[in-house]
């Protein structure tokens, strides 16, 4: 199988552009093979990651003749990260990744998208803004959720009315603790390790879904076997570069709730569905996402191909060639 992507790797390109008067950096992965390039594939990451997070995809899909694009999403890494929360809106994504596709792409092509975690959500969202630009789309943990049509419910009166528990922890990133406390390369550092699931000498956690993070365990947890002493610096440096609260921009993904709701109800009315080819990959111990949340899936995607990996939220490195082998199965069949 192909090497994971190494920080900085030569295999791959570092640009950037600039969208909405925003940088957006990106990675660019040409095909390996000599056949004609199969198409564009555009990769969306989630939280707490970075285009890094698709380093074990992106060798496999440039060897299957794809050009893989790999933003950096709005408020990460070498991307801008304006600190108003109304910039990290479903729709305000779903119209940059539109943008740099079409770099690419042009104005009448396509791209096949894809996602983990926030951007799963954010994919979704897109096929239905953009269903022109999409050709297929797949989600790696974050199954589709129908725009809501009854009236807004914070997620404090969701969660106070006993649903959604495993979304607890959204209740303190909503709110400034996180950014406040974990500040400087240390102590992002340790943030970062604890939500990859490192642990301590007495199985401390440092992020549990029904809580958030537990901040005194984050100086006794040992890093995470997900992670290399290298990779994880790599992710240090990077979320490092934007000024403290380090965390603040990253952590407006989930301040949107309700602008996003304001907007969702225009696709509520318009009865918008996912048209197009999908795919679903379940993380079968994913404790935010359990594979329960993707019940009913097939009545919003009537061309749902689903997949599961045994692995927790971080399935895109935890099982990285179970993950390819079934979006290359996948792919091969839209190919046909
Ligand atoms: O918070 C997230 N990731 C950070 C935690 C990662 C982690 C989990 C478990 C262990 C260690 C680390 N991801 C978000 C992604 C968007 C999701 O919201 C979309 C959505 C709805 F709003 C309603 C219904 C279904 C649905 F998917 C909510 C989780």
């Amino acid at each position: 199988m192909m090497e994971r992507l190494a920080p900085n790797d030569p295999r791959v390109q570092y640009e950037s552009t600039s969208i909405r008067g925003y940088k957006y950096a990106y990675i660019r992965g040409e095909p390996t093979t000599d056949a004609a390039p199969k198409g564009t594939i555009v990769l969306v990451h989630g939280f707490p990651d970075l285009s890094f997070g698709w380093r074990h995809q992106i060798p496999f899909l440039m060897s299957r003749g794809y050009r893989v694009i790999v933003p950096d999403m709005l408020g990460y890494g070498r991307s801008d990260a304006p600190a108003a929360l109304e910039e990290y809106t479903f729709k305000k994504l779903s119209g940059d990744i539109n943008e740099l596709a079409r770099k690419f792409v042009g104005p009448e092509g396509q791209i096949i998208l894809g996602g983990h975690d926030w951007g799963g959500a954010v994919v979704w969202r897109t096929a239905m803004w953009y269903p022109e630009l999409i050709k297929a789309v797949f989600s790696v943990c974050t199954p589709y959720h129908a725009p809501t049509q009854g009236e807004y419910h914070s997620l404090q009166t969701i969660i106070d009315a006993g649903h959604l528990r495993n979304f607890a922890y959204q209740l303190q990133f909503e709110g400034p603790e996180v950014e406040t406390r974990c500040q400087g390369r240390e102590k992002v550092k340790q943030f970062l390790n604890s939500m990859h699931g490192g642990f301590g000498p007495q199985r401390e956690v440092g992020f549990r879904t029904e809580q958030g993070i537990i901040f005194e365990n984050l100086p006794k947890l040992n890093r995470s076997a997900l992670l290399s002493e290298e990779e994880l610096d790599h992710y240090a440096d990077q979320y490092c570069l934007h000024p403290a609260p380090e965390l603040h921009a990253p952590l407006n993904y989930y301040r949107t709730r309700k602008p996003n709701y304001d907007d969702d109800r225009v696709l509520a009315e318009k009865g918008v569905k996912i048209d197009m080819p999908a795919l679903f990959i379940t993380a079968l111990r994913d404790s935010a996402l359990p594979p329960r949340m993707s019940e009913g899936m097939e009545q919003y995607c009537p061309q749902l191909t689903r997949g599961e990996v045994d692995a927790s939220h971080w399935a895109l490195t935890q099982t990285g060639d179970d993950v390819n082998r079934q979006i290359g199965d996948w792919l091969n069949k839209l190919e046909l």
